[in-house]
């Protein structure tokens, strides 16, 4: 790894020799890391460093320089610290760069036009159906439970029925893979902040390095069932995928499921390797689950802690779906949703699910003014802009009504506000997440009023690529009759 000379023109915390900042950041547990991020925010501002050990990070949480990192294609790269997952997402659509990036972006969207995703909807709603059998089983005993793991499995399920065209049953059956991603994340987390464990040979070496290859080969194992049952249902024999109608625009003109675009679709006039699709896979199916859980999961919590933001969205629901709690949802209630959609985009800056995202410059240049060395790595603070009371009056307080299009105050376009990031690296699931949360949301709020264990509960939240409850979100679901 290149070393980077110490950008002195921007400020942070002192360094020790050889550590830099990592005793800061070394075996101190995820929660610790975003205090920690956070309280150097507030110290050193929305331009920061710290060396760990050897590697610089630069973090930045100001609308302009981000506005200029996520519009300049000189930014397109993804940092260092993706490396890490370079053994479970290869270089899928998440962790690739350059050219790869760009036609598998252009080959992908197709996947996520509208049409395709209306017929999802249908797809989120049997699901939440079963969500809403599992959350009346638990709340039968009238004890407060955590809703993460009974989300995750919901969302697991989603992703792999819409985006894989295979049903994997995790709600019903559970999932080793839901728990191995949890295990992995946390492994993956604790390498990028450990200021030795970057180095593979130190990795290798630690107790946590078993432990990590077991839990990759339950993900493996899982995905490559997961393309073996679409192939299977396709009639794909495994090593002729060849044999199938090649067509430029495939995915457009067939509305086909991303899975099946992925094993039907030629790039540069080849059909994809079973290793690059094996990695879109992984890719799609870790940020298409993992992301929704925690919007969801902090969703319920941000609405049983404001009851009367709960009943409003409760009202415009009834309102356009009815009472009857057997009618299905289709996409134009969902559209419907207006307020619902402020109070979505309110929880999603409050609890951003992508806290950190990262970049690494390719050449030396200058971000609006500042010189920067290539091999740089920048880290976009999301969650700390998503807190910033210059962007965010009051960043604590929940109030949907930011968000109010009709209002003179809604002016959070401007690169302040970006849970899907921005620019042409912005998320391509974006769509599909929100549809997937207001609907399966939308369906728990049909059924149940949801309430907080007590009045000052509030989750301990971590970052392990995603943000997460340290601790669960506990809950209570009292049923609406
Ligand atoms: C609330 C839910 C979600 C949030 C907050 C979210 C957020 C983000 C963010 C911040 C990025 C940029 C990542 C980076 O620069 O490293 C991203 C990229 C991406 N997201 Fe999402 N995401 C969500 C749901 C989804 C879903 C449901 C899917 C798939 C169905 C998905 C697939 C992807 C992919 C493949 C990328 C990489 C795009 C690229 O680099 O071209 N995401 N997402």
């Amino acid at each position: 790894q290149k070393k980077i000379n110490d950008p002195v023109h921007i400020v942070g915390p002192p360094q020790l020799p050889i550590l830099g900042n990592g005793l800061l950041f070394m075996n101190v547990g995820a929660v610790e890391i975003l205090r920690q991020l956070q309280k150097l925010w507030h110290e050193y501002g929305s331009i920061y460093k710290i060396f760990l050990g050897s590697k610089l990070w630069i973090i930045v949480s100001d609308p302009k320089l981000i506005e200029e990192i996520a519009t300049n294609p000189k930014f397109l790269t993804k940092s260092d610290d993706y490396d890490v997952m370079e053994e479970w997402l290869g270089r899928g659509l998440l962790t690739s760069s350059g050219q790869k990036w760009f036609t598998h972006r252009k080959a992908l969207t197709p996947a996520f036009h509208f049409k395709i995703l209306e017929t999802f909807v249908p797809i989120f709603d049997a699901q939440s159906d079963i969500l809403i059998r599992k959350l009346e089983a638990q709340s039968k005993s009238g004890k407060a439970f955590d809703i993460f793991p009974l989300i995750k499995l919901y969302a697991l399920d989603v992703i792999c029925e819409t985006a894989m065209g295979t049903s994997c049953y995790a709600q019903l059956e559970d999932s080793a893979y839901a728990k191995a991603i949890e295990k992995i994340s946390e492994i993956l987390n604790w390498r990028v902040f450990h200021a030795l464990a970057w180095n593979d040979l130190y990795f290798r070496m630690t107790r946590k390095y078993p432990e990590y290859k077991k839990q990759l080969q339950i993900i493996y194992n899982f995905t490559n069932s997961v393309i073996k049952s679409r192939k299977n249902n396709l009639g794909i024999n495994n090593n002729e995928i060849s044999t199938i109608t090649k067509d430029e625009d495939i995915g457009m003109k067939k509305k086909m499921a991303l899975l099946d675009i992925l094993l039907q679709t030629e790039i540069d006039g080849k059909l994809l390797t079973n290793e690059e699709i094996r990695e879109e896979v992984e890719s799609f199916m870790f940020a298409g689950h993992d992301t929704t859980t925690s919007a969801i999961t902090f969703l319920l919590y941000n609405l049983a802690k404001c009851p009367e933001i709960q009943e409003k969205v409760y009202m415009e629901i009834s309102n356009i779906i009815g009472d009857d709690k057997t009618t299905k949802i289709t996409l134009r209630h969902l559209n419907e949703m207006k307020y619902f959609d402020m109070v979505i985009k309110e929880s999603l800056r409050m609890h951003s699910p992508v806290p950190f995202i990262a970049r690494r410059i390719e050449d030396d240049l200058l971000l609006c003014d500042i010189p920067l060395q290539s091999g740089t790595n920048i880290a976009l603070g999301i969650y700390l802009l998503h807190h910033d009371p210059k962007y965010f009056p009051e960043p604590e307080k929940f109030l949907p009504e930011r968000f109010d299009i009709n209002s003179e105050s809604e002016k959070y376009a401007n690169f302040s506000y970006i849970p899907f990031s921005a620019g042409s690296r912005n998320c391509i699931g974006q769509k599909f997440a929100l549809n997937e949360i207001k609907s399966g949301a939308s369906k728990v709020l049909r059924n149940f009023i949801v309430k907080l264990p007590q009045p000052d509960y509030e989750p301990i939240v971590k970052t392990e690529i995603v943000l997460k409850p340290a601790n669960g979100v506990y809950l209570n679901f009292e049923k609406r009759v």
